[in-house]
């Protein structure tokens, strides 16, 4: 259903106050041929209503002769900002980025973001974002679930369908989503809600299975028949199934690139407003899907990159796959259980 502007303004007023917004800071709202109008209409009254400097940045889209979806997430890498200097420039100058178009796993925005510039990506329709708004017990909930992955030295990921995942960390960061941008130089994503890391480089083993019922990203799918990924020295090196198995090699074939098949970011879902089933029920591409990435209780995990935490695999291909039911533990110890999170 649509979403009337006023709450919509108040709404984002709400994650401009949650992001220490100041009166007369400087804004810039980048966007692209794909950002919502409302959204863009609405954050710029929003900012402007909290007397900070607005800018607009429009960068024409790249990719799309690349790319075999229109899906902002669908191939990363190069950006509208790969050698824009004057575009980085301007976005380094300013205090807060709202990236209304999707910069996510690229290079330049690590540059920016190392400046002390904030950027909050909001690319989701705004009756997803109105529905989860972000609130300081997301935050509190995220953290203290990054803190444990932060403290932990193996993450181990089973399920009744099959999964026996298990991932040595250390090497990498845990990351917290929850919405907003409260430190200098933080990166976020309205809407999200879920902890992650990255495994060891080289080091996740075992097996995965996708079962049915569970999303591809991308792809905006529930999986038909299971697909058994074989998981060795860090790498997908096998991808067994039926039809849904055949359909995610042949789209990660497309890349031609061996580096699609790491494990990239491993995590679980903490959002309460998002839904599992949310996905059915929306046109694939008036949403990047969020709900499923977010939902509460869910294994997140995806392939490809890990330049996002610091690590040098910058494939373009990228596939987030949430799954249902699993348990996730930490050094032995229970997170989720049959996908319900232990608070
Ligand atoms: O918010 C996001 C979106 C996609 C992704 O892979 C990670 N975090």
């Amino acid at each position: 259903m649509a979403i009337s502007d006023y709450p919509f303004i108040e709404a984002w007023r709400q994650v401009l106050t949650l992001s220490r917004l100041e009166a007369g800071q400087t804004v810039t709202i980048l966007t692209s041929a794909s950002t919502h109008p409302q959204t863009l209409s609405c954050a710029t009254i929003a900012a402007q209503s909290m007397g900070a400097i607005v800018n607009r940045l429009d960068l024409p889209p790249v990719n799309g002769e690349k790319a075999l979806s229109r899906d902002a997430l669908a191939y990363l890498g190069t950006t509208p900002l790969t050698g824009n200097h004057a575009a980085i420039a301007a976005l380094k100058a300013s205090d807060l980025v709202l990236d209304l178009m999707t910069l996510l796993f690229s290079p330049e925005q690590h540059e920016i973001l190392q400046t002390g510039t904030k950027i909050l990506l909001a690319v989701e329709p705004p009756e997803v974002l109105m529905r989860m708004v972000p609130n300081q017990q997301d935050k509190t909930r995220v953290t203290t679930a990054a803190a444990r992955i932060q403290a932990a030295r193996e993450m181990r990921v089973r399920s009744a369908a099959g999964t026996d995942l298990r991932c040595p960390l250390g090497e990498f960061p845990a990351i917290s989503e929850y919405g907003f941008v409260d430190e200098p130089g933080r990166w976020d994503h309205w809407p999200s809600g879920f902890a992650l890391t990255w495994p060891n480089e080289g080091g996740a083993s075992g097996r995965i299975v996708i079962d049915r019922g569970d999303i591809l990203l991308p792809q905006k799918c529930y999986v038909d028949d299971p697909i058994a990924l074989t998981v060795e020295n860090g790498y997908a090196v096998r991808i067994e199934g039926g039809l849904s198995a055949d359909l995610l090699s042949d789209y990660m074939a497309s890349f031609d690139d061996p580096e699609a098949y790491a494990i990239s970011h491993i995590g679980w879902g903490l959002q309460p407003r998002a839904r599992w089933s949310t996905l059915g029920l929306y046109d694939r591409e008036a949403t990047i899907g969020m709900d499923a990435r977010a939902f509460e209780g869910n294994f997140l995990f995806s392939l490809g990159p890990n330049n996002e935490a610091g690590g040098s695999r910058t494939t373009a291909c990228h596939i987030d796959i949430p799954l249902r039911r699993c348990t996730v533990s930490l050094d032995g110890r229970d997170m989720v259980v049959d996908g319900k999170v232990l608070d």
